[in-house]
Parts: C-alpha cells; structure tokens; sequence
C-alpha cells in the first residue's frame, strides 16, 4: 500500500508510518495505538490517520455529514460515546467510527460492535483502565559501570552505534584493560586478540558484544518495562477484572509471570527484592558514616579505660620517653597496649556488624583500623578506600547479573505486555459502545441494502426510514421522561405540528439514528429499519428572516440540494422563516417537488404545511404531531407523527376548547375557519 495515498498522509507522516513494523497491517487494522507508537505522530493524529486508512479502504468518498447540523450531531453523538471512555486513548480511538455510505464499512464496524455489546461493564474493569496508556518508549539509557573496550577505531564507531548506552574506549594492549578496570566495576573487550588475556579486575572477553546488546545492557529491555510499569500493571488488573480467558491467549501473555517480574524491578529500571543486593547498596551508602561511628566506639572505650587507669611510670622511664620527644602514643603502647587493643576490636566489631559484612570484606573492615596505637583512634582512608571500592564493584556486579536474569525473564513478555495493554484499551472502546447502549437502551438497526429489500419497504423510490420507540439521545429530559417516538418516511413529506409539539426533537431523533446507523453503532429505539443513504443534509431552523443577499444564497444552496440524488436523506426545519409566508411556501413547495422527482428521502418541518400543499403542482404528504388535548392549560402530545394528517395548530386547539366551553357564536365561527383551511 502506498501510504501517502491515505488522505490526509504527507511525505513526512509516510516516512514516520514507514519505521513501523509492520505500516500496512497496522493501517489495514486502524490501529490507532500502533500508528502512535511512529515518531511525533499524536493519538489524535494517529485517530485520523487511521480514519483516513479506512476510507481509502472502502473507496468512501467521505462528505457523509454534508451540513454543519449534521455534523454538529455526529460530534454530540461522538461526544456521548466519548464520555463513556475512561481513558484518552479510547476516546481518540471512536473517532475511527464516523458514519460511511458504504455498506462494508457499516458491516466491519457494527461486527466489531456486536462482540462490543457483549461487554459487560464493571467497577473493577473501569477503575483499573484509569491506570492504563499506551506503552511509551523509553528515554536514552545511560550506564555508568561498564565499559566496551577495542584497539580497533572501525569497532569502536560500531559500538558506539550498537551500543549507545555504554561509554566505548580505545586502548592500546592488555595493559590499557587493566586501566580501565580500575575506574570501571566491569570492562568488556570486544576485540577477538584479547581472547586469554589475564588482566587484574572484572573484565570480559566478548567479542560477541555487539550481536548481543541485552546481555551487555540488560538496562535496555528493562527500560522499556521500568516506564511502562504502573500502565502494565493496571493493564493487568484491568485483564484480571475482565476475567476474560480469550483477551489473554489472544495477546499471548502470562499475567503472572508479567507480573512477578514487573514486582522485581523499581520505577529506575534497577533490580527490587533482592536481599544481596538491598544489603550491598545499603553498605555502600552507609560507609562513612559507619566509620565514623566506629571510630567513636573505639575513642569512647579507650578514653573510659584511660579514665579508669592509674598509669605509673618510673621516674627513669618517664625522663627517657621525655628525652626521646615521645607523645603520648608510646605510653598507650606501653602501658595500655590490652586497652587499646580492645577498643579497636570493638570499632572493627561494629563496623563489620553495622554494614553486616561478609567473610571477604570483613577482612578489608579490619584494616580501616591498625594494630599501630594512636590517641584517638581514626581510620585509615586507603584501606576505607579499598573496602568502599569492593562493595561498589560488588553491589554492581550484582546488579547487572540480577538485570541480566530479569531481562532475560522479561524480554520475553515484551511482546505480549504490548499486546495485553493493546488488547485492554480496545476493551475501554468496547465498554463506552456498551454503556452508551444501555444508557440509551438500543438496538441494532436493520439495513435495507439491496433491490430486494428496498421492495420490501413500501417506497415508491428509496425505502427511507422506519423508527420505532426512538427515544432522541440530544434531548434534555432523562430516557424514562422521553416519549418513545414512532416515525416512518418513504419519499419526502412535510411535518406540521404544534408549537413545542417535538418536530425539531423528531428531525434530532432521525438524524441521530440515521449517523449512529452509518457508523455501524446500535440506535436509540426498539427497532429500526432503513436504507443505505449517501449523504444527510440537515438544515437547522434559521433564525428570523434574511436578508436579500443571504436569502439568495440559502436558494442557491437548496437548489444544489434539489439536484442531489436518491440516496440522499435531507432534514429541514422551518425553512419558512427564511422570507415572508406566501414566498416561503413556493419556494419550499418547489424543493420538495425536485426532491421527490430524484427519489431523495426528505422530512420538511413547517407550520405552512396547508399553504405547500396548495401551492404544490404534485401531491405532497404531510404527517403531524398533534396536540391530543390541553390539560390544566398544557398541551398534551402525541410525539409520534401521524402519516397524512395536518395537525391542528395550539390556537386551534384553545379556540376549540373555548367554543366548548361557551355559549356564543363566536368561538364557532372562528372555529369554522379554522376547519375551513384544514
Ligand atoms: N419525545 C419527547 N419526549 C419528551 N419530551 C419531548 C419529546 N420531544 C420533545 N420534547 C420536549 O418538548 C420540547 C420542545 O420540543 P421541540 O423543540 O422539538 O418542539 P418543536 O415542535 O420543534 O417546537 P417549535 O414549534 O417551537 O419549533 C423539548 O425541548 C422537550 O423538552
């Protein structure tokens, strides 16, 4: 597939599709968190590119939603969905759902709906989706500890390419790895000469490095799991909530053994429960101050014991130590050697305790305090030094095995963890078209598609629409306040009803089944049938009367409308409004007349029904909503339309009530008129 045949795709988005693995699968799919994961191409943009694939797909000639009411609708409706997401992905994921004249789109996208709708919502499930994104890739990793190691100036340029993590040094022999040894805790010599080489230090011969950059990093597949750790987990809750065993197979994942990986590492990418490793960091850290207190243990033991002693000296000793300038430390050594010994025994004890050392570096902890008297006692740096570069070479050493082990456990779920996470957010999808289903209680509609079954409707061109129980999912009122709607078009028609009566709500009701339909989604009623159509063009009332200059270009915009074709559903409310009574009834009659001629299916709300019909040179139906009754001053309606009938009007209806209610003639005679016109 050339990918910038996809509308809406340029040469710089193809070349970022391009470094997916797999563009074509991932556009065939419109899978919008796939096409995310391509460089600096958004969730958003990812939605419309996807959107753009499906067209291409099935030659949609897209303008479905040919006005702006329309297409006002479509985002309100697209809105209710999107409410019923929890997180931002699924959200930009519906927008891959738009209304389509072609009959493959609606049957892919309403099998998808169909397995949708058997979601079952649940708290669990949409509690744990608010932890859940698509997995992201991580930064630049930057290891510290080891080192890559050639003579070789064309290696050196392939490591620094095959890996970026590890800082790459040229050395010149054997003596040059001995070097680096010492201010790295691992050096790893790729050249193959250095085979046998015995060098003082951690270092490696692997000439294989650069064919295996997990094993010399660990730190790069564990990066990847480190960023994505909180998202995985609730993806895991998520899938475990679902308690849905096929989402599992599907993405090839193991929840638990993700999981007790994921438990073993820290947000940083480093090992987590390791008690050697727990135990060597904290050693490290601590040191110095340990030392310090160790250091105190002996000066406070050895000054107690001086501070218990009587110290005697001869007078013949005491003159040749002052002859001899000798401190005092010559008289610890003499004098109170058992003391001082004693003291440094207990620094040691408790610096060997205090980091809980092993045998090994027990042996270097001793050293940090000589057998040599001295008041006070202090330690001795070089061999603090040694000891501290000990524990940092082991607690390194353990650390890259321990990441080694765990990224070898790891990368293998690397691929399920992307598809379980895939997998749950489709899921959130999933659950918004199942709420908004049963928030609005909704069926799936049923297409008319061919010949065959428009013969079936009762049009003489197109089938139109049947609605039964649609309840208007634009309206206010709650869904059990809402009066189920019964309407049936073939052809066009003029709706004439009274005031308030519910003609724009119908028009609302017939445009938002008709979209939610062509997207593939359940409707809001107990049943519908309709046909396929090409395009809506809904006209929403205009407000007070236009201008000249506006009122010719809403002509000219009808009469584009009036050349338009069968498969054309066109919604118009009061259209009058547009001019004065008597030119608006023309003007209507004429548009309706070309629409019937071209078999487009057409409901025309109107309070100048009467007048249409009288100007009209063909027959033009007209259903009513009507006023059933006014009780306590308010009207009751029947919101359904009943076929050929002109409603009466409200102040029909009050003149009606009037006449019954007196004596005069009056009221009769206004009453007479209006029958008179009907
Ligand atoms: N099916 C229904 N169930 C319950 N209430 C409804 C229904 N249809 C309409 N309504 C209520 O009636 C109000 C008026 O509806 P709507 O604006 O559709 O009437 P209308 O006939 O177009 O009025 P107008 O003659 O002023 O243009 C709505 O705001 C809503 O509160």
């Amino acid at each position: 597939m050339d990918l910038e045949s996809i509308p809406g795709v340029g040469e710089k988005t193809a070349r970022a599709l391009s470094d997916l693995e797999d563009p074509e699968g991932v556009l065939e799919r419109g899978d919008v968190a796939a096409l995310a994961d391509a460089p600096g191409i958004s969730v958003g943009r990812a939605a419309r590119i996807a959107r753009g694939a499906i067209r291409a797909r099935h030659d949609d000639p897209g303008r479905f939603l040919a006005t702006s009411r329309a297409r006002e609708i479509y985002r309100t409706l697209l809105g209710l969905l999107q409410e019923r997401t929890v997180t931002n992905y699924a959200a930009y994921r519906l927008e891959t759902l738009y209304p389509s004249p072609r009959r493959s789109r609606i049957e892919e996208s309403q099998a998808f709906v169909r397995t949708a709708l058997e979601r079952e919502p649940n708290e669990a499930v949409l509690d744990a989706l608010e932890g859940v994104e698509p997995l992201e890739q991580p930064g630049d990793v930057a290891v510290r500890d080891r080192c890559l190691a050639t003579t070789d100036a064309e290696r050196y340029a392939e490591a620094r390419e095959a890996i970026p993590e590890l800082s790459v040094e040229v050395v010149e022999d054997a003596q040059g790895l001995a070097e680096l040894a010492r201010g790295y805790a691992t050096v790893i010599a790729i050249d193959e000469s250095f085979a046998g080489v015995e060098v003082a230090g951690d270092v490696r011969v692997r000439p294989d490095a650069l064919e295996e950059p997990a094993d010399i990093v660990p730190e790069r597949p564990l990066a990847f799991f480190a960023r994505n750790r909180k998202r995985l987990r609730a993806a895991i809750r998520a899938a475990r909530a679902l308690e849905d065993e096929s989402l599992c197979a599907e993405a090839d994942v193991d929840l638990s053994a993700l999981e007790n990986g994921l438990e073993r590492l820290d947000d940083d990418g480093s090992v987590a429960g390791d008690d050697e490793l727990d135990r060597l960091s904290v050693a490290v850290d601590d040191l110095d101050a340990v030392v310090g207190m160790s250091e105190s243990v002996a000066n406070d033991r050895l000054r107690d014991a001086i501070e218990r002693q009587d110290v005697t000296i001869e007078g013949a000793d005491l003159l040749s130590l002052v002859e001899r300038g000798a401190g005092v430390d010559s008289l610890l050594s003499r004098e109170l050697a058992d003391e001082y010994a004693d003291a440094v025994a207990a620094a040691r004890e408790h610096l060997i305790d205090a980091l809980d050392l092993d045998t090994g570096e027990a042996e270097l902890a001793r050293r940090v305090f000589g057998d040599e008297p001295t008041y006070p006692v202090e330690r001795d740096e070089n061999a603090s030094s040694r000891l501290r570069e000990e524990l940092i070479a082991a607690r390194d050493r353990r650390a890259t095995r321990l990441k080694r082990e765990l990224a070898a456990d790891l990368a293998a779920q690397r691929e399920g963890a992307t598809a379980l996470v895939r997998a749950v957010l489709e899921v959130d999808v999933e659950l918004a078209i199942a709420r908004f289903a049963r928030d609005f209680d909704c069926t799936l509609p049923t297409f008319a598609w061919d010949e065959a079954d428009t013969a079936a409707g009762d049009a003489a061109g197109g089938f139109g629409f049947a609605i039964e129980g649609g309840r208007s999912p634009l309206l206010e009122e709650p869904l059990d306040e809402i009066d189920p709607v019964d309407y049936r078009v073939s052809g066009t028609t003029l709706l004439s009803g009274v005031n308030s009566g519910g003609k724009t709500s119908t028009l609302d009701l017939v445009a938002s089944v008709v979209i939610l339909a062509h997207m593939g989604l359940p409707v809001p009623a107990d049943e519908v049938h309709l046909q396929r159509f090409d395009d809506i063009h809904y006209h929403a009332k205009t407000q007070g009367t236009l201008d000249a200059g506006a009122f010719e270009s809403t002509v000219r915009e009808f009469a584009d409308l009036a050349t338009g074709s069968d498969g054309s559903l066109v919604l118009v409310d009061e259209l009058e409004s547009i001019t004065e009574p008597g030119a608006s009834a023309k003007i209507i009659a004429g548009i309706l007349e070309a629409l019937t001629e071209n078999g487009a299916t057409a409901v025309f709300v109107s309070h100048l029904a009467g007048e249409i019909r009288d100007v009209s040179t063909t027959e033009i139906a007209v259903d009513g909503i009507e006023a059933v009754g006014l009780v306590d001053g308010e009207l009751k309606v029947n919101r359904s339309p009943v076929p050929d009938h002109l409603a009466r009007s409200t102040p029909e209806l009050i003149v009606e009530k009037l006449a019954g209610e007196s004596d005069g003639d009056f009221y009769d005679r206004l009453l007479e008129k209006f029958e008179d016109e009907g």
